[in-house]
């Protein structure tokens, strides 16, 4: 039987976070996590515990069971509303995406015109084709990509000093201040590391502070 791809919602709006921060991208989130179930209850008990993302079910704008490559591929174009020049984008993202997005899926997006984004928690490894791969690391996963265009460390998480992750082969390192009930002073021992180690650069979530999607 042929494999069904589950998306939680499709959308287009402004890559918000990284290297493509501003860059106009269709974003679709894949439904489903390999280091939390996305239910409240199961929270502290996550590998990862700090998600600030509904990726259960289908039930988000745009999302659904598509059924072959060609069917979500063709449901990211309509989403696409840019008029013409530039290059379009999707983001894969989730949820975690790499336990969804195959080659048949990378070869569709491109097909229909599309450059493609992935975020990823790393411990997945990634199928050829990617345009950018941008991973994040969970301290207390196992991180089996090695490199890609950027890491994004979301900080400060316990166990996880920055330096440790210099050795790898990415283009651009980014810290990401974790967003939740301590943001603020996360945001500022963010900035502050940035200052004091400058291969690190502050990655904003800044949708979230323009109020788009
Ligand atoms: C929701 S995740 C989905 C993709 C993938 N599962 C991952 O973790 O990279 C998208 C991005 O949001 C980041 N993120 C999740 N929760 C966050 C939080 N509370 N504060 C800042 N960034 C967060 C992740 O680290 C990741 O870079
Ligand atoms: N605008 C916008 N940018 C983003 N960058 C990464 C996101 C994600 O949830 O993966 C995200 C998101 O949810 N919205
Ligand atoms: S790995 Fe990504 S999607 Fe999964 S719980 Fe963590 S931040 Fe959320
Ligand atoms: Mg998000």
């Amino acid at each position: 039987m042929a494999k069904v791809y589950t998306v939680k919602e499709i959308f287009y709006t402004l890559q918000g976070e990284g290297g493509n921060a501003g860059r106009p991208a269709v974003f679709c989130r894949f439904s489903g996590c390999n280091l939390w179930t996305g239910r409240e209850e199961d929270r502290a008990e996550a590998i990862c515990q700090f998600c600030d993302t509904d990726f259960i079910g289908t039930d988000g704008e745009g999302g659904g069971k598509f059924r072959s490559p060609e069917a979500l591929a063709d449901a990211v174009k309509t989403a696409w509303t840019g008029g013409p020049g530039g290059v379009p984008l999707v983001v894969c993202t989730g949820g975690e995406p790499l336990l969804q997005l195959d080659t048949p899926m990378i070869d569709a997006f491109h097909a229909a015109g599309f450059e493609i984004a992935v975020e990823t928690n790393g411990t997945i490894e990634p199928p050829a084709g990617i345009d950018w791969l941008c991973v994040s690391p969970k301290i207390g996963s196992e991180m089996v990509v090695r490199g890609g265009q950027e890491l994004k460390l979301v900080y400060p998480q316990k166990g996880g000093d920055p330096a440790q992750f210099e050795h790898l082969a990415f283009e651009r390192f980014y810290l990401q201040p974790m967003d939740g009930p301590e943001a603020l002073e996360n945001t500022t021992l963010s900035v502050d590391y940035c200052r004091r180690h400058p291969k690190w650069h502050l990655s904003l979530q800044t949708h979230k502070y323009l109020g788009i999607p």
